[in-house]
């Protein structure tokens, strides 16, 4: 037993002070929806203890669970029979935020000004939001199996307090003394509407007064035709906590050896936890209606973790602890057919409405393109799902579609890896590329890198990066006729080897280039050495210390890289030395590295301009 008699005080966490003042100043527009967390979170609170009583017999669940809302003149309670909470509980979780990206949401409304309803939406503040219509709430609880009650006081401002309570069964009742304005929340009329329109799919019973005020049965029970958009909507925001309407919705009834029902939403926006190391999954898993679990990876690959709802099956044992679910076959196989009929849809999708699904692939493929490393079994169907940025198309393509569009003597699918497709459609690289007609696919999320370890191929065609090895280009016909006044082709031997000399170890080689047309020079990683932008990726996570010396490439056809043929027949002179360094350095910062010597480099391009202005 606690040894806790006394009124306690507790200052919040700081995110949590923050994030109340700007939800009690925020003008958010739709604040009715406070009911809707509040009653979720009972919900959540019942199906906590349904679960938890099928695993330790101690806990006596109550004959049936039921959310009851009571109103007064000023008040407003919402009270559940379901799991409640202790004075540990209370301090972890109604003094604080769980929730990660927590602090960079405040930063972005403290920078987008505190009018921001669209942003508090998209993160959803949960219990918190009580604080939109009250001046004070209390949490008057007691957990199941334990016999202390307390009772969680709090006016929103700078802290809360605790004290000693009874309640005569396990539960919780939240009570919100209403604001001035917030009044219309204690009218029955005005409460039954909020129910009807949020809350109709929970799976248990809510009261007002002697009337029942939703059907209390699990939406993804009831066909698929019975339910409209907005009950699909309302259902997807009640178990994710989320705001916003969801991208896609797939309802499916698997009948068979193994039966199951899911019930599936793609969010329309990314949610916040999307890149945490935890990569965790949120959809929900139960059991023959019964909650059993909502985090496990058993359940929904990482790879599809934006992924939100509830998958049922009948056909699994119904005591299986959460540690079981790791090793039971059945779940694993759920697991797979779900995947499977995850990526057909989004397949059905691409193929129908691609503007639409190039929405989705913003906010998600650098997600799902994970599964091509980590899911070796089911790699082809997530790669018929992926699309590219390419220099070929203005929206994206799938591999097949530049397969198809592929130049007579093209046998590789070529691509150009980098931080920033902006930027990687600009790069010197591209050029004999573009000037033949060849199409390169433009890789700017950082797991590109990681699945081209592993994907070499795709219908037998190589996939080969255009910043290492030799450019193949000479099979591809030109698209348009060679241009007359194309200068001739300088014979680079002598400069080539004065700019070696120079160059040392700065470089690995030195190489008349078939990729450039327009810039004089560019550089690229030798066959068989790392890629560039891998390079670039290891060393900023400090994997690797120092990278490889590049290969110099110069463009024959350049008017600076003939005159400087010309000049180095003679000895190497300073400007042509200058000229190697300043080259090098060019190359270097067309790809977003700075010179090799900063300081050198300003003084050899001053002393360059000097000569080319006579000072
Ligand atoms: N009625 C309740 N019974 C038991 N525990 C509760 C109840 N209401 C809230 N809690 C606890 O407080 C926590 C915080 O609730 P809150 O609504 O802020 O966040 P959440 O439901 O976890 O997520 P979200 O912020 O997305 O709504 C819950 O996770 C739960 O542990």
């Amino acid at each position: 037993m606690t040894e806790v008699l006394e009124k306690e005080s507790f200052s919040f966490q700081t995110e949590v002070g923050q994030l109340l003042e700007i939800v009690a100043s925020s003008l958010y527009s739709n604040r009715e929806v406070f009911l809707r967390e509040l009653v979720s979170n009972a919900s959540d609170a019942c199906d906590k203890l349904r679960y938890a009583a099928l695993t330790d017999a101690s806990l006596a669940p109550p004959d049936g669970f039921a959310i009851t809302l009571g109103v007064d003149k000023k008040t407003l309670s919402i009270s559940d029979n379901g799991i409640g909470m202790n004075h540990a509980d209370l301090l972890d979780t109604l003094g604080t935020i769980a929730k990660s990206g927590t602090g960079a949401f405040i930063e972005a409304l403290k920078a987008e000004g505190k009018d921001t309803p669209g942003l508090i939406g998209q993160f959803g503040v949960g219990f918190y939001s009580a604080f939109m219509v009250a001046s004070q709430v209390d949490v008057l609880t007691r957990k199941a199996g334990e016999d202390d009650a307390w009772l969680w006081s709090s006016d929103g401002k700078g802290g809360f307090t605790i004290e000693p309570a009874t309640r005569d069964t396990a539960g919780t009742t939240v009570t919100l003394h209403l604001k001035k304005d917030a009044k219309e929340f204690a009218e029955e009329a005005r409460i039954r509407h909020i129910i009807k329109t949020y809350s109709e799919h929970i799976s248990f019973p809510v009261k007002l007064g002697d009337d029942t005020l939703n059907p209390a049965e699990a939406l993804w029970t009831r066909p698929a035709k019975e339910i409209s958009e907005e009950q699909y909507g309302e259902f997807y925001k009640h178990t994710s906590h989320a705001f916003d309407t969801p991208w896609h919705v797939m309802h499916n009834k698997v009948e068979g050896a193994l039966n199951h029902t899911s019930l599936l939403f793609v969010p329309s926006v990314q949610p916040f936890d999307l890149f945490d190391a935890e990569r965790k999954s949120h959809v929900k898993l139960y059991v023959n209606r019964v909650f059993i679990s909502e985090t496990t990876k058993d359940l929904i690959p990482a790879y599809l973790r934006f992924l939100r709802g509830v998958v049922d099956s009948q056909d699994l044992s119904l005591n299986v602890s959460r540690e079981m679910l790791q090793t039971d076959p059945k779940l694993a196989k759920i697991k797979t057919q779900v995947t499977k009929k995850v990526l057909s849809e989004l397949k059905k999708k691409a193929a129908k409405a691609p503007e639409d699904y190039a929405k989705f692939w913003g906010n998600f493929g650098a997600v799902l393109k994970e599964g091509l490393v980590e899911d070796p079994s089911l790699r082809e169907r997530i790669l018929e799902v992926c699309r590219f940025a390419s220099t070929g198309e203005d929206g994206l393509t799938s591999l097949a579609a530049y397969v198809e569009r592929m130049k007579e003597g093209q046998e590789a699918i070529f691509y150009i890896a980098g931080d920033d497709a902006a930027k990687l459609a600009q790069s010197p690289h591209l050029e004999g590329f573009k000037a033949k007609g060849v199409e390169v696919l433009l890789l700017s999320d950082h797991v590109d890198e990681f699945w081209l370890q592993h994907i070499t191929e795709f219908e037998g065609k190589p996939l080969k990066s255009i910043t290492r090895g030799a450019a193949d280009l000479d099979a591809i016909e030109a698209e348009e006729k060679p241009d007359e006044d194309k200068p001739e082709e300088a014979d680079l031997s002598k400069l080539i080897a004065a700019i070696k000399a120079e160059l040392g170890e700065l470089v690995k080689d030195v190489r008349p280039s078939k990729r450039l047309t327009d810039s004089p020079v560019c550089l690229i990683a030798d066959e068989g050495d790392m890629d560039v932008n891998l390079e670039r990726l290891l060393k900023r996570h400090g994997q690797l210390q120092t990278g490889m010396p590049r290969v110099l490439e110069l463009n024959p056809s350049h008017a600076i890289i003939t005159k400087l043929a010309e000049r180095a027949d003679g000895d190497a002179d300073d400007l042509l030395k200058d000229a190697a360094h300043l080259l090098l350095d060019q190359a270097r910062i067309v790809e977003g590295e700075t010179p090799t010597d900063a300081a050198a480099f300003a003084r050899r391009l001053g002393s360059v301009m000097s000569r080319a202005f006579e000072v």
